[in-house]
């Protein structure tokens, strides 16, 4: 496990402004406020609950937690601490006022317990109180129509047992203090040099430029580097009065972006790219939360169990964790684990999966409901479909797609894992698979690949990877996904009717730019609330100068400096008639003119591989039928054959026959065989068998015939391969056999 800002609570955090870098000294007097105002607090609180032990009715609310006992600790010497950590150890007398006064300062929250680790107390209250809020929560929209009781048992008072503590967890959480302490005083650190480079330039105009150029072969001093980012920064905050006359911003701009790729080491290309998303000083929060790992997360599985119970026994096993946020019921954020999370016994048993925080997201957003028909078009490895299949308590059906057939098995081993039984997994390109293949989906998930902008923390690679033409390829793959991903859903679906686009990436190519496409393209589709809250920002409805659809904003962008997770955007679509099918220019028949009902709404679109399969109903919502199904024909028939055909040489491949010599050869009909005997009897000259057999032939039986007399006018080597498919190897002669080693010998020669 890491440390430092590891150790930071996803969730909203302040608004990031100018206030960031001198955020030192507001903290400090905020933490003097809250020491002032913390005992009277405590006291309401204390009251609040034996009211509520009283009475027996008020559910039980603790305070949101940045944990007074941390900080406290935290903040505290190391006496302090070890005495912290001794008072744990001790049974907290309810009813000693005295005590509970003195116990109000470091412990508010933990009145009630007996005796353990305040770890395992802390976190599991920590749970109870956010299950105890979970009914009015309005960001699990996947509790909409469907109350998960079943799944979400976790609800139930904490047992005796649950309460009792161990040894292990009171060192996890000495340690979980010893390493929050030491990010909190690595961050001051941090901020006060910041603080102290403002400060420097408030008052003059700092001259940036003037040590602008660097020796070649010189390594770049990184900390005058860092410096010169802050102060460029800060100028461009305030350009009239901090930049010098013959600079523009551009000048400033530009050195600024210099600097950060020599600090950071993006390539120009992404470096400016990134840059332009935010202000300059948000930019730079953006750079530096890329250079720190995003929280560890874990999902709880509630196929196999729920989160409380999973939360217990990894406390047990001295990981120290807490709830990851109001925003979910199932993500539980670990600090510290002296055991590897990928291989405990409960994640072996899958009772939960390392999963990024910011990938529950776009499920909570598609919020599959039980018994739905549902498409993950790009699933491996894995943590979403296996989170749909929980979200549908293993009912109705999951269709897992990925390309990659080696990521595909990472899947299937998640799946069996987490124990999904209503799964199925596909190994298929999703952008021609879908809907020709299946169709007619309740929902459809396109987490779709990416360039990973959103990732850089956990792949740094990305820095100087992705150039231009990425940004123009990858675009236009999620493009063409997100269509297939519109015509594989069924429109008229009773529950659903929806599709989910995400991608790990911020930038606008790859999202709202994406949508914006598609809202051309598709407009059957609308852009429709997340129900992820407030949770994360708005999309973009303009970017330099390219306004996009005032819906946009209801799409939703997550950033690693703004919530502590990793980059992500999503955006939720909802179908709302069958996509109109363009007529191929040389096609006269296309199904727009045999479906009269698709003819009316024909569009001009440049992306005709795709086919909408959505059921075309009748006035009264009935399927109605046309020739193949409730989908229609597949147009395109020649290529089903092509397809079919090509798989029948691959079968005969496995099976180790030469596909050419055995598809070639005509087969026998009935008759030839039978007129074959009585040939044999009556006729003398071959001819005159030959042209007999020509004329029982079917027309096509006969130009396959032809092509095999051209194939026996051939050497005998190639009369050989169909022989052996019938196992006449023996009948091979030496020197056939000679051939075959030259011609083998030259072959692995010119490769
Ligand atoms: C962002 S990852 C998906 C992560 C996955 N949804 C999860 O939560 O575990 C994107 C996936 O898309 C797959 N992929 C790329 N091109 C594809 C295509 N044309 N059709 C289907 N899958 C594709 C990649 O193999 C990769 O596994």
């Amino acid at each position: 496990m890491g440390k430092g800002r590891r150790m930071k609570k996803q969730g909203p955090p302040a608004p990031l402004d100018e206030s960031k870098i001198t955020i030192l000294k507001k903290r400090k007097a905020a933490e003097a406020a809250e020491a002032e105002s913390a005992p009277k607090a405590v006291a309401a609180k204390k009251r609040r609950r034996s009211d509520a032990d009283e009475e027996d009715v008020a559910p039980k609310k603790v305070a949101p937690k940045k944990s007074k006992v941390n900080s406290a600790a935290a903040n505290g010497t190391g006496k302090e601490k070890k005495k912290v950590v001794a008072e744990k150890k001790k049974p907290v007398p309810m009813d000693s006022d005295s005590e509970d006064e003195e116990m109000d300062d470091e412990f508010g929250d933990l009145d009630d317990v007996s005796e353990g680790s305040l770890d395992s107390q802390e976190a599991l209250e920590r749970l109870s109180d956010l299950e105890d809020d979970e009914d009015d929560s309005v960001l699990d929209s996947d509790e909409e129509d469907h109350p998960r009781e079943a799944m979400f048992s976790d609800d139930e008072d904490l047992s005796d047992a649950e309460e009792r503590l161990t040894a292990a967890n009171i060192e996890g959480l000495s340690r979980k203090l010893d390493l929050q302490r030491q990010a909190e005083e690595e961050e001051a650190e941090q901020e006060l040099q910041e603080a102290a480079m403002q400060t420097n330039i408030a008052g003059d105009r700092p001259d940036v430029f003037a040590d602008e150029t660097q020796p070649a072969g010189l390594a770049p001093d990184l900390q005058l580097l860092r410096q010169r980012i802050t102060d460029t920064i800060r100028i461009l905050g305030d350009l009239k009065t901090l930049g010098q006359a013959d600079k523009s911003r551009a000048d400033y701009v530009d050195l600024l972006l210099n600097d950060i790729c020599t600090y950071y080491g993006y390539t120009r290309y992404l470096a400016e790219k990134l840059f332009n998303l935010f202000t300059p000083m948000e930019a730079f929060a953006f750079f530096e939360a890329n250079e720190t790992p995003r929280p560890v997360v874990i999902r709880t599985n509630t196929l196999r169990t729920n989160r409380r119970s999973l939360a217990q026994a990894l406390i047990n096993r001295g990981v120290v964790l807490e709830p990851v946020g109001k925003w979910s019921k199932v993500g539980l954020q670990v600090f510290e684990s002296p055991v590897p999370l990928g291989a405990t016994p409960e994640y072996l048993a899958g009772h939960y999966i390392l999963q990024a925080a910011s990938s529950f997201l776009p499920v909570m957003a598609l919020a599959p409901q039980p018994g739905e028909r549902v498409l993950d078009m790009a699933a491996a490895p894995g943590g979403k479909t296996t989170y749909m299949s929980a979200l549908m308590r293993n009912t109705g059906c999951v269709i897992a797609n990925d390309a990659s057939k080696p990521r595909a098995k990472g899947l299937i081993g998640n799946i069996h894992r987490l124990g999904c039984k209503n799964t199925i997994v596909t190994n298929m390109d999703a952008r021609t698979a879908f809907p020709k293949a299946m169709g007619g989906f309740d929902r459809v998930l396109l987490d779709a690949p990416c360039t990973g902008t959103g990732v850089i923390s956990k792949d740094a690679g990305v820095k100087t990877s992705k150039d231009e033409n990425d940004f123009l390829r990858i675009p236009h793959m999620q493009r063409q996904l997100l269509l297939a991903a519109i015509d594989s859903v069924d429109h008229s679906s009773k529950t659903g009717g929806y599709v989910v686009y995400s991608t790990c990436s911020v930038t606008v190519e790859e999202n709202e730019a994406v949508v914006q496409y598609i809202l051309r393209k598709r407009p059957n589709v609308k852009i429709v609330d997340t129900g992820l809250g407030d949770f994360g920002s708005p999309g973009f409805i303009s970017y330099m100068g390219k306004k996009f659809d005032a819906k946009m904003a209801l799409t939703r962008r997550y950033f690693p400096h703004r919530e502590n997770v990793d980059g992500f955007y999503v955006c939720k679509l909802k179908k709302t008639g069958p996509t109109p099918v363009a007529k191929p220019a040389d096609d006269t028949t296309s199904s727009a003119d045999r479906h009269p009902r698709r003819a009316s709404s024909k569009v001009s679109t440049d992306d005709e591989e795709v086919y909408d399969k959505t059921p075309i109903v009748d006035e009264d919502g009935a399927a109605m039928h046309f020739e193949g199904g409730a989908f229609g024909p597949f147009e395109d028939g020649d290529d089903d054959k092509e397809r079919i055909a090509r798989a029948e040489r691959n079968r005969l491949r496995r099976k180790g026959l030469n596909p050419k010599g055995v598809l070639n050869k005509p087969k026998k009909t009935k008759e030839e065989a039978s007129s074959k005997t009585a040939l044999a009897k009556t006729e003398s000259t071959p001819e005159k068998t030959k042209e007999k057999k020509e004329a029982t032939k079917p027309e096509a039986t006969k130009t396959e015939a032809a092509k095999l007399k051209t194939e026996t006018a051939k050497p005998k080597t190639t009369k050989k391969s169909s022989n052996q498919s019938k196992g006449e190897k023996k009948t091979v002669t030496k020197a056939e056999k000679g051939d075959k080693k030259e011609k083998k010998s030259a072959k692995k020669a010119s490769k």
